[in-house]
């Protein structure tokens, strides 16, 4: 079984929920899921081996939400090697924007530059078609946990 580490931007909560929802489905499946509201960078190095699951919304015009801000300047700024590193991303967002998922996208090629791994395709959540996201991620957790099994 393995340890995950959320990691959470949310403004207004919809990927609070989710991420809340994705915890409790990960752990009635065995896994071991703690959330980070606000993360910091030395929290996810600290635990090399943990699966990071970055679950985000988008903001202004296509930005990281402000809680997520400094993890996302710090993975920028210090280039860790994180080539040991597992993630998986859910973004939410909504398609009426140009950045449709852009925070989720952004955390996600910061990772890949720093060498870490994507475990399985990253969920973009359209919010204008799901009207409960937590639905959405649910269907996509039950595909990728047997990936990280
Ligand atoms: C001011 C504002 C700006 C937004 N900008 C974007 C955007 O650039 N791209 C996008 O895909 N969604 C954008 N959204 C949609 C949000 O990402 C979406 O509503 C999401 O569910 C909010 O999640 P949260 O409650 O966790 O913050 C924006 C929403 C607001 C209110």
């Amino acid at each position: 079984m393995a340890k995950l580490n959320l990691v959470v931007g949310s403004m207004l909560g919809a990927a609070e929920y989710v991420a809340d929802h994705v915890a409790n489905l990960l752990e009635q499946a065995g896994h071991q899921a703690e959330i980070h509201n606000p993360a910091t960078l030395d929290e996810v190095l600290a635990e090399p081996d943990a699966i990071l699951l970055v679950v985000t919304s988008t903001h202004g015009a296509g930005d990281v939400p402000d809680n997520l801000q400094p993890f996302a300047k710090d993975l920028a700024e210090q280039h860790p090697d994180l080539n040991a590193l597992k993630y998986g991303v859910i973004a939410l967002g909504d398609s009426s924007y140009d950045t449709f998922c852009q925070g989720g996208k952004t955390l996600d090629r910061l990772l890949a530059e720093c060498g870490a791994s994507r475990i399985g395709d990253r969920l973009d959540i359209d919010v204008t078609q799901h009207e409960i996201p937590e639905d959405a991620a649910e269907a996509w957790i039950q595909g990728w946990m047997p990936l990280i099994a």
